[in-house]
């Protein structure tokens, strides 16, 4: 099998993968050779770089490709409903990095409550700002999840086990599988929470959860973590709430445009950012690798 991992892959897989016979392409393809590429390769692997769209699908039409595989979670920089219209299959890796993306939102619980990001700028410029620097505790505050899926679960773990009180919002109503954590509509989610965190997916014909409307219900001093999707967040409406004091302080690994432009949102003192690495952990990106594996071999079926 020819193999593009267009946006690379963990060492370890790669080399499970060749020694299985495979012949495994790790460098990135824009353009014209991307779509040769594709062409020619009967698997390509991406993470969040490649943007497999509509006429990026119509010029690898006809080649030897079978099988998209989203080396993560959200796949909503391949158009699989387009895709599999046209007889690509497209997968996803979903069990591998829900530990790693709760370390992160956990880690920027703690940035924003205790000012670690701002006191890292200042002090690396010589600056001893002790005063400006109370935080608050999170224990015994009230962390608010939007959607209860995968990663949400072992953020809700983590933050309960820190002393935080957690509710939750889905699509679905209240689960039986979570009866330790208080199930609320998003509105009372919004108005309850000490700190919000989203972990859902985007839905580009849905556009952001949260807009102008759901920050006016949030309480004042509002912590918010997001890392999901960009576009989940109005950026703008993110950035006006930073600027009123509603939001005290927001912690963003994903943007709506990545690399982001948004400079403005990135340099605000009350950000704490990342530049999009909740999967980027040694232990997820070696889970993520395994599972691409099993995806490949249930496929052809080769186990
Ligand atoms: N920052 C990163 O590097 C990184 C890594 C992995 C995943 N992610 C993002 O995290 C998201 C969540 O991943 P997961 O594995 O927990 O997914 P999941 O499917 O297990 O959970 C998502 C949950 O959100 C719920 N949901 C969907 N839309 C909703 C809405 N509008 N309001 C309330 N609930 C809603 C679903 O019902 C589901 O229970 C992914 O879609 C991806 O975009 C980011
Ligand atoms: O590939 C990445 O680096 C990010 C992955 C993440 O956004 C996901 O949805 O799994």
């Amino acid at each position: 099998m020819r193999i593009l991992a267009n946006d690379g892959i963990d060492k370890n897989a790669e080399k499970i993968l060749v020694n299985q016979g495979h012949i495994v392409d790790t460098n990135h393809y824009d353009g014209n050779a991307l779509v040769e590429k594709m062409r020619n390769s009967d698997v390509i692997i991406v993470r969040s770089a490649t943007k497999i769209q509509k006429e990026l699908i119509e010029q690898v039409k006809g080649g030897d490709l079978k099988l998209m595989i989203r080396a993560g979670v959200g796949i909503d920089n391949i158009d699989h409903l387009y895709a599999e219209k046209n007889d690509f299959t497209v997968k996803n890796t979903p069990n591998s990095s829900s530990a790693a993306v709760a370390e992160l939102a956990i880690g920027h619980i703690f940035a924003l409550s205790r000012h670690i990001h701002a006191a890292n700028v200042t002090m690396k410029k010589g600056e001893w700002n002790k005063k400006h620097y109370k935080g608050t505790e999170i224990n015994g505050k009230t962390l608010g999840l939007v959607g209860m899926g995968r990663i949400s679960h072992e953020v809700a773990m983590r933050a309960q086990a820190l002393g935080m009180k957690v509710v939750y919002t889905d699509l679905f109503n209240k689960s039986e599988k979570y009866p330790e954590f208080e199930y609320l509509t998003l509105e009372e989610l919004l108005k309850r929470s000490d700190y919000i965190s989203l972990h859902i997916p985007y839905d580009k014909t849905k556009g952001p959860t949260i807009k102008k409307e759901q920050f006016e219900l949030m309480k004042d001093g509002v912590y918010l973590i997001n890392t999901a999707r960009g576009g989940v967040i109005d950026e703008k409406a993110l950035l006006e709430a930073l600027n009123s004091g509603k939001v005290a302080g927001a912690g963003i690994d994903v943007f709506e445009e990545e690399p982001t432009l948004n400079q403005a949102l990135v340099d605000h003192p009350k950000v704490s950012c990342t530049p999009h690495i909740g999967a980027s952990t040694e232990e997820a990106q070696e889970r993520i690798g395994l599972e691409t594996i099993d995806v490949i071999n249930n496929f052809f079926n080769l186990n």
